[in-house]
């Protein structure tokens, strides 16, 4: 009899190109620049998110170190416009985005920095088509990856300095999300990541136990412990397969006396059960059996509510495995985080503010190019907020700031002796990279350093306070003219 196999296809697209990751309406928004020719005009564009997630008391940027690749490498390919082609684009038109590249300028925040609603986390200056086309997949990678930056920011809150592993990739949204998940996982805390491949292409440490196949396998935990000593060095048996205290922890001791000095008993791992009542039974156990420095490795759907939670239990975990409700953002699965237009070359060649008006005060766009500030009180050393300025303002320069709400305008303080971080870098000009991209130590280093800053009403789980996200006057009276101007255009039309 004769087998059928069949060869899996060959990726189709061997020039396959991030441009095409784009959604639809930005081709053919691009279309009509180009075809009206004003797709060269000069535009500014911000992005920011009007909620923090998890309503937590701020966020972790992260996602510049993929930005700026997919922005250096943007570019239509043969494959990519062939595509558009058939989608019927004309042939000019193609033409002209065979041609387009990322000639831009990227003003961003650092990978690691904290940030808040309505604070812009980078602005795009390019021309009109090249700044458009890049929305989709600005967004995308930004959104996810501060997304995951903050979850792991919460879960590391309530961990402190306890080792945190990123078990999450069989439950990922598929494959890129898996690793750039783990990157940002890393960028606000942890430790290691159970993702080989996030440890070859990032460097983070790698790190893993063992699962149940491998009891499953031998049939029998103290044979399966055992042929795992036989071959590891450094080895973390997991004891909950048939019975945790009957059967798994005494195995994992018997066999680690066993070894003696030929293995390392790293410790142990509960992945079921009561964590709380289990790691205490177990910790008695080891340190009965003189095994005082094996630690307690947990993991089973953990965040950190449960952390939390098992902590305030009393539980005897030293080390925390956490997949699923890290990786997926599991409460909140998505940032809302948005790039607005905020200023446009007129025809005469002058820029003009845009503004996006709404019936509700806190999604009303501030128009302008803005530099954002954080305003950080010398003889304490903690931030009194944010403070956003007219590109030309240097408030740095002035002994005496007035920071006010931008909503609810009476909340106002003024703050003296104070330094102004301000938190933009010029990453790209002009299309080339003028940023050094950190390594990912030191953005993890960096966001320890800016929690610092922040008082810890800001860090808290529950209710976090609100931290003051202000503008200068000079850019609410700006912001102000802007909504007037609108109103009376509105209204002219209404009359007309
Ligand atoms: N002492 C505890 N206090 C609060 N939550 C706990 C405690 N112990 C475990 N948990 C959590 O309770 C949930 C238990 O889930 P579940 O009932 O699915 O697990 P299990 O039945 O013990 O194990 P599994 O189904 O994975 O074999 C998990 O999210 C776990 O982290
Ligand atoms: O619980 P998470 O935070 O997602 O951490 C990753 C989980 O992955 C493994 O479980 P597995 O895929 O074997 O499934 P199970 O333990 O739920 O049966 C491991 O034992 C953890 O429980
Ligand atoms: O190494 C582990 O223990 C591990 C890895 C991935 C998922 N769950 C557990």
């Amino acid at each position: 009899m004769t087998r059928n196999t069949f060869q899996i296809p060959e990726a189709p697209y061997p020039d396959d190109s991030l441009a095409l990751h784009t959604d639809k309406y930005q081709i053919n928004m691009t279309q009509v620049y180009w075809q009206d020719g004003i797709h060269d005009r000069k535009a500014v564009f911000e992005v920011y998110f009007r909620k923090i997630p998890f309503q937590n008391g701020y966020a972790v940027f992260a996602g510049l170190e993929r930005l700026v690749r997919y922005l250096q490498e943007f570019r239509f390919s043969d494959s990519d416009l062939a595509y558009l082609k058939e989608d019927g684009y004309p042939d000019a038109f193609l033409e002209y985005l065979k041609s387009v590249r990322f000639t831009g300028t990227v003003r961003s925040m650092r990978e690691g920095e904290l940030v808040f609603a309505n604070e812009p986390m980078l602005r795009v200056e390019a021309p009109l088509a090249e700044a458009q086309l890049i929305e989709t997949a600005v967004l995308n990678i930004i959104n996810f990856q501060t997304l995951i930056a903050t979850k792991a920011s919460r879960i590391k809150q309530i961990v402190g300095d306890e080792t945190t592993m990123e078990f999450g990739t069989r439950r990922a949204q598929e494959l890129d999300a898996a690793i750039w998940g783990t990157r940002a996982a890393f960028i606000a805390g942890f430790d290691a990541t159970s993702n080989v491949r996030a440890g070859k292409l990032f460097g983070i440490p790698t790190a893993g136990t063992h699962a149940h196949a491998m009891v499953q396998a031998y049939r029998d935990e103290y044979a399966a412990f055992r042929k795992y000593a036989e071959c590891h060095t450094d080895c973390v048996f997991l004891v909950d397969t048939y019975d945790t205290l009957r059967s798994g922890v005494p195995t994992a001791i018997e066999v680690a006396k066993e070894f003696g000095d030929r293995i390392k008993f790293k410790g142990i791992r509960l992945d079921s059960g009561d964590l709380a009542y289990l790691s205490k039974e177990a910790r008695k156990m080891l340190d009965e059996a003189g095994f005082t420095d094996a630690k307690i490795y947990a993991s089973n759907d953990l965040d950190e509510h449960t952390i939390l939670n098992l902590k305030a239990q009393g539980a005897k975990i030293d080390v925390w495995g956490i997949g699923t409700k890290l990786i997926t953002a599991y409460d909140q699965p998505a940032l809302g985080a948005v790039y607005k237009l905020i200023a446009i070359e007129d025809e005469n060649g002058e820029m003009a503010d845009t503004i996006k008006i709404s019936s509700n005060p806190e999604k009303i766009s501030t128009p302008g190019r803005k530099r954002v500030f954080r305003i950080i009180n010398k003889t304490n050393g903690k931030s009194e907020g944010d403070y956003i300025a007219l590109e030309h303002e240097e408030p740095q320069r002035q002994e005496r700031l007035k920071m006010f709400h931008p909503v609810h305008t009476y909340i106002a303080k003024f703050v003296t002796n104070f330094e102004a971080r301000e938190l933009h870098h010029t990453v790209i000009e002009n299309g080339d990279l003028v940023y050094r991209l950190p390594a990912l130590r030191e953005i993890q280093t960096f966001v320890k350093e800016n929690l610092n800053v922040l008082w810890d009403e800001y860090k808290r789980l529950l209710n976090p306070a609100e931290y003051p996200v202000n503008l200068s006057q000079e850019c609410w009276d700006n912001k102000m003219k802007r909504i007037e101007e609108i109103q009376e255009k509105v209204n002219r039309r209404v009359q007309a």
